[in-house]
């Protein structure tokens, strides 16, 4: 029996108007050569398209029909050993190789037929990111999907007139839909987005305090790892960089990793670290690494920062109109002021006069210091206005775990969170979140997340044990 079609139904519809005006809609019959016509067409551009996007996958399937058919299937079963057996000799003899050659691209073309593709149209329409008008409906372009080691990236046309916004929104909808565990939105170029869907987190576990490498680094540090997996360069110089995170976070992996990067740098006589301890836990462990540039009493702390502060005009006053930037060298080293814990000097100080003594320091140091070669690297666990008024005059900040989802665009910035930012979900348990950040740079809005290196006790003696003294004032 044959099925009915819509406009069967259609035809047998009667509506009645409460006036008693009765129509009948019309059904136009479409021949069926033109619906076999279209669907022809269509399914011969799906093959040319296939074929484009995928030749090496058509290649594979279609090379070996061909060769059965005009060689003989035994040439086409040697053909087909051969080719199996050569991939996979290398994957044996160079994993590394072959993973960036062919196991990415082979993984992005069966992520995206197996879970984008497949899933992609009740996702959008779910998420409600697909639209109907008029009885059509309009979805999302799926462009491309890469694999990297650690994430799928999937290239996203959106419907015109859609915002990254309204996929930052549905950010939830969308790990789940595509079985990932989280998924971020980032802007591509206009009407594109990038979706980030991690598959494996290579930050789950510490990592081990980076080596000295002795070479002289400035102006940007290594500090840790990206979720990439690549080296993460702290730029300091330059700049002023805010930790901020609740108790036990890992600010103090974050301070360490960039004072032990600059080390060679403070040999080299090319930077001088300031260290304000007050909480006399942090940074009093390595303290001779500072000479007579560490304070720990609110008193000391507002003293070395006025005497930041007074290097800083004095540089001012002698670059004026000879130079707007500075380059560190042995007369005019970069100078990182490194204060744990600004909050003890900025809010829960009673001293009032010191209290001011200090925060107009930092505040002049934060935003005229940059330009003459004094930073400020301070963590802060509560990141609220009325605890550090000035925390807008840092143009870096990053984000390590924190209490509430509100407090992530405190620090980082409006929007930070709807971009993936989701430092309130890191994990409490120190093995597997302490150090771990989102950091918002001053020139690129995408918050990146990296884990500091842990610089345990035995590293920093180690570093006080080859560093000590060599950067005191010469
Ligand atoms: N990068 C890291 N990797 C792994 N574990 C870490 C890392 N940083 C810190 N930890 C662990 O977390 C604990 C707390 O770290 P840390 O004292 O630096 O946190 P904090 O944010 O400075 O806390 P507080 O503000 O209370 O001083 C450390 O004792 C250490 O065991």
């Amino acid at each position: 029996m044959l099925r009915k079609l819509p406009g069967d139904y259609t035809r047998d519809i009667v509506s009645t108007a409460p006036d008693s005006l009765v129509f009948r809609p019309t059904v136009v019959k479409t021949p069926a050569v033109f619906t076999i016509a279209v669907i022809s067409f269509r399914a011969t551009v799906g093959l040319f398209r296939m074929v484009w996007r995928h030749p090496l996958a058509c290649l594979a399937v279609l090379a070996p029909i061909a060769l059965g058919a005009l060689c003989g299937w035994r040439v086409a079963l040697v053909a087909v050993v051969a080719t199996v057996s050569a991939p996979a000799g290398w994957r044996l003899a160079e994993p590394v190789s072959f993973t960036a050659w062919i196991g990415l691209r082979l993984r992005a073309w069966w992520r995206w037929m197996w879970n984008y593709r497949r899933h992609w149209q009740p996702v959008m329409a779910v998420s409600g990111l697909a639209k109907h008008i008029g009885g059509r409906e309009y979805l999302p372009r799926l462009l491309k999907v890469t694999c990297t080691p650690t994430a799928d990236v999937v290239a996203v046309k959106m419907l015109s007139g859609q915002s990254v916004t309204d996929w930052q929104d549905r950010t939830d909808n969308l790990a789940h839909g595509f079985t990932g565990y989280e998924c971020r939105v980032v802007s591509a170029k206009p009407g594109r987005v990038t979706l980030v869907f991690p598959r494996r987190d290579v930050l789950a576990s510490p990592i081990p305090a980076l080596p000295i490498t002795g070479d002289v680094q400035v102006s940007a540090v290594p500090v840790g790892v990206r979720e990439d997996g690549s080296a993460y360069l702290l730029k300091l110089h330059g700049t002023h960089v805010l930790v901020a995170g609740a108790t036990g976070a890992g600010k103090g992996s974050w301070l360490w990793s960039a004072i032990r990067g600059l080390l060679p740098a403070q040999h080299a006589g090319l930077v001088e670290i300031w260290a304000l301890d007050p909480k006399l836990m942090e940074l009093s462990y390595g303290r001779a690494l500072f000479g007579d540039r560490y304070a720990a009493d609110p008193g000391a702390c507002a003293d070395l920062l006025e005497a930041a502060v007074k290097v800083m005009q004095e540089r001012a006053g002698r670059f004026a109109g000879v130079q707007r930037n500075h380059t560190p060298t042995v007369d005019d080293p970069f100078i990182l002021v490194v204060v744990d814990e600004v909050a003890f000097l900025t809010a829960y100080q009673t001293d009032r006069k010191c209290r001011e003594r200090i925060t107009a320091a930092l505040a002049t140091l934060t935003t005229q210091g940059r330009a003459v070669g004094v930073g400020v690297l301070a963590a802060l666990q509560d990141p609220r206005k009325e605890i550090l008024s000035i925390r807008n005059l840092f143009p870096d900040k990053i984000a390590l775990r924190l209490d509430e989802p509100a407090q992530v665009d405190l620090v980082l910035g409006d929007g930070a969170r709807d971009r993936g930012a989701l430092a309130d979900q890191i994990s409490p348990n120190p093995a597997t979140g302490a150090g771990i950040g989102y950091v918002r740079l001053e020139a690129s809005p995408e918050p990146v997340r990296v884990r500091a290196a842990y610089v345990s006790d035995s590293d920093i003696r180690a570093m006080v044990a080859e560093y000590a003294g060599t950067g005191e004032a010469r």
